[in-house]
């Protein structure tokens, strides 16, 4: 199976020193490390939001560091999905329409009725039926996040990127939020997220370690392990955390 991203001596000046790892296909993998270790920077460079001083990444068969602004701007609108702590939806639209948005801009005006199928579909599996009108500030900030994951799956993305997405939530919306999250990679999405949730982390794949710009060690962890929680806990406590 070939990896869905692949992410080769990526560096960023003086934030991240020669980062190798890859994703496969259906993985959901966590980057997890101290506090101004660079995980953020990973994954905004890793998604070509910022630009590294070298190495390379490829997604699936297109090396994402080769290409102009203009091309990552487009490969990102159609193939990667963004869920971020900071939610960045427009105050002023409905849940709806912000989640119509990126589908409009991706395929064109003339294909609003069909997005606006896709955005009513999506809430419905995301448990937000009924809420299709509401303003952004009119809900709580769980039912938020879950139309940030409409939005950000609105084109069919390959790859889903998020960035401490449980981050500005409650304990009970937190856990709806990964519940989501989890559900969708289960049904095939691979995923790499910035945490620093070890209960997050547990759920996930593997777990990469970073610090000081490095990966230091990686986790993997078994579906099944009833004990997944309790053994990131002791290897993050046997790193320092
Ligand atoms: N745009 C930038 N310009 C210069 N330095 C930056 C920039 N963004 C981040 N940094 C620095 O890079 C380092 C890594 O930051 P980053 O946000 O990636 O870490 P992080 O591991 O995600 O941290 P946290 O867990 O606190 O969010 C920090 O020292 C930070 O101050």
């Amino acid at each position: 199976m070939k990896p869905v991203l692949q992410v080769r001596d990526l560096c960023r000046n003086r934030i991240l020193h020669n980062i190798s790892f890859d994703l496969m296909p259906g993985e959901l993998l966590a980057v997890m490390g101290p506090s101004g270790s660079g995980k953020s920077t990973l994954l905004y460079n890793t998604a070509g939001l910022d630009q590294a001083d070298a190495g390379e990444v490829r997604l699936q068969d297109t090396v994402l560091t080769a290409l102009s602004d203009d091309h990552k701007a487009r490969l990102r609108l159609e193939k990667m999905g963004f869920v971020f702590q900071q939610m960045n939806t427009i105050p002023g639209l409905s849940l709806e329409e912000n989640i119509v948005l990126p589908g409009i801009q991706a395929q064109g005006k003339r294909q609003k009725a069909k997005v606006k199928e896709k955005a009513r579909r999506l809430m419905k599996e995301l448990g937000l039926e009924g809420l299709e009108n509401r303003q952004v500030q009119q809900v709580s900030g769980g039912q938020l996040q879950r139309a940030c994951i409409c939005r950000s799956l609105i084109n069919d993305p390959v790859i889903l990127f998020a960035d401490e997405p449980t981050g500005a939530l409650n304990r009970q919306a937190a856990q709806e939020v990964m519940d989501t999250l989890v559900n969708l990679n289960r049904q095939g999405m691979s995923i790499l997220m910035v945490t620093h949730d070890s209960k997050t982390a547990s759920r996930c794949d593997r777990i990469l370690y970073l610090q000081d710009g490095e990966i230091k060690d990686q986790l993997y962890l078994e579906r099944a392990d009833a004990d997944r929680e309790q053994r990131v806990n002791d290897w993050l406590m046997q790193r320092g955390w």
